[in-house]
């Protein structure tokens, strides 16, 4: 068994070393032998291979948090945002951030001709602060650990605008990089946060506990989709279970509440036996709604496991549905 779930965090892109040492803390933790033959052994290592992961995936780090006055400020009347766009390095990435910036409803600020980002950043963060914006977030560009040019330049952003907190992004689907990669960017730029983003892609995200075993930082957020609000608080004990393929249901009943989808007159009708075209339109929109299939599959306890899931295309599946919509909507009356 614990050969078994070793296995699985490799597949799932967990480092090496990583696996073997938690291989070794519960071998010698868990006295096998002298176990009493009441003891489920199977459910005994499923927990505590469950609980050293959350526990890696979790250091209680304290991540940047406004002081106490100013909480209550902010939640009273949100935080007033912008964007500063550092990334002087790949056409694109200012008109990139501004079209973003448009949909969130926000300032922002960058430069088609400068091409020191650290002097751009300095620009916008001193103009937003005159302007008192609360949250100034300054995008740089994407860079590898052996770039040492763009390391340099990282720093030199920072030097530029002294951020009060420094957030790693990381791609999900980095795999066993992540170590290597977190470490070097926290010796540069002493991150004190992470972000994981495409955690609703086929990588489990097992590169993620590596980078935050090495370098005691905790993740804040998950990516879970392509748009602006698919961005979700991370809950150690949820990825967890996600990455050793037993599910998110508390994430999928959370997901579902948040979409407030009105089912009562459906419930309804199902409770009297009936089921007709206006529900059949109502169900498949709520499907719409939820999101990507796989991203749903993912969240059901076994679902990710079963073939014909890994791969699935989720553009293919929604213009399936689309069709089916719009079929049983023409066949109400207006
Ligand atoms: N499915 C999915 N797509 C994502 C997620 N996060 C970002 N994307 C998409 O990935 C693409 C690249 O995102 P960017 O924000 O440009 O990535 P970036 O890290 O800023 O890129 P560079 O800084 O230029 O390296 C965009 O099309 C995003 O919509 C996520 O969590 N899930």
């Amino acid at each position: 068994m614990l050969n078994e779930i070793s296995g699985a965090l490799l597949e799932a892109d967990v480092n090496v070393k990583l696996v073997s040492r938690l291989k070794n803390s519960i071998s010698s933790t868990v006295n096998f032998k002298d176990l009493p033959p009441a003891v489920n052994k199977k459910r005994l290592i499923q927990k505590t291979v469950f609980d050293e992961l959350a526990r890696l995936v979790d250091p209680h780090a304290e991540p940047f948090k406004p002081q106490e006055g100013q909480v209550e400020r902010h939640h009273a009347r949100g935080f007033r945002a912008c964007l500063v766009c550092a990334d002087t390095f790949r056409a694109g990435a200012f008109d990139q951030l501004k079209q973003n910036a448009t949909k969130a409803k926000i300032p922002y600020y960058g430069s088609l001709t400068e091409t020191d980002p650290a002097k751009v950043a300095r620009e916008g963060v001193d103009k937003f602060k005159k302007e008192r914006f609360e949250v100034i977030i300054v995008d740089t560009s994407g860079r590898h650990r052996q770039e040492s040019a763009l390391f340099q330049e990282m720093m030199d952003i920072q030097e530029a605008v002294k951020p009060d907190e420094t957030i790693m992004v990381l791609d999900a689907s980095i795999g066993q990089q992540a170590e290597a990669q977190a470490k070097a960017f926290k010796e540069a730029a002493d991150f004190g946060a992470i972000i994981i983003t495409k955690t609703d892609g086929h990588a489990s995200g097992g590169g993620a506990i590596s980078a935050v075993a090495a370098t005691h930082t905790p993740i804040v957020f998950i990516g879970t989709g392509e748009h602006m609000l698919d961005l979700e608080r991370f809950a150690p004990q949820q990825f967890v279970n996600k990455l050793l393929g037993m599910g998110d249901m508390a994430g999928l009943v959370e997901h579902v509440q948040s979409l407030k989808l009105d089912q009562k007159e459906t419930i309804k009708h199902i409770t009297e036996g009936i089921f007709t075209i206006r529900d059949l339109r109502d169900q498949l929109s709520n499907i719409m709604k939820m999101g990507p299939l796989s991203k749903m599959a993912g969240m059901i306890p076994g679902m990710s496991n079963l073939p014909g899931m890994a791969g699935m295309d989720d553009d293919e599946s929604s213009a399936r549905l689309k069709p089916m919509a719009k079929c049983s909507s023409s066949s109400l009356p207006a």
